[in-house]
């Protein structure tokens, strides 16, 4: 059952759950980088499942290894909570997946062991 769409101030606390996300033109954007143009698809089919699931989607765009996504509520015009909610589960799907963004992926590695 999709989550309704109610407006929603953007709180500090909201961008705060979401810090690879900025907030622009009324939409939140992640530009994603990955390490090769497969992956970049992988995580797109990936994440439609996902976007269906929430029957929320988003506006996106690839070129080669880079994935640009936004999200907005088109219907209240406004970031809602809905786009909040996307986006923690397109960063939780990241985290998750074996196919890593390369930013991402050098933020968890452990240190090298000498
Ligand atoms: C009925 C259904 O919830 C709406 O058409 C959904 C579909 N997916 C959507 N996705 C996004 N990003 N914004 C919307 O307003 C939206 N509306």
């Amino acid at each position: 059952m999709p989550t309704p769409a109610r407006p929603v101030e953007l709180s500090a606390q909201h961008l705060a759950s979401i810090p690879e996300w900025t907030f622009k033109d009324n939409k939140l954007y992640r530009r994603i980088e990955f390490g090769s143009f497969p992956e970049a698809i992988g995580f797109m089919c990936q994440a439609a499942f996902t976007c269906e699931r929430m029957d929320h989607h988003p506006e996106w765009l690839n070129v080669y290894k880079v994935v640009e996504v936004w999200l907005t509520s088109h219907d209240q015009g406004r970031v809602t909570e809905r786009d909040v909610q996307l986006a923690q589960a397109l960063d939780a799907q990241l985290q998750k997946s074996a196919i890593k963004a390369p930013e991402a992926a050098a933020r968890t590695s452990p240190a090298p062991h000498n």
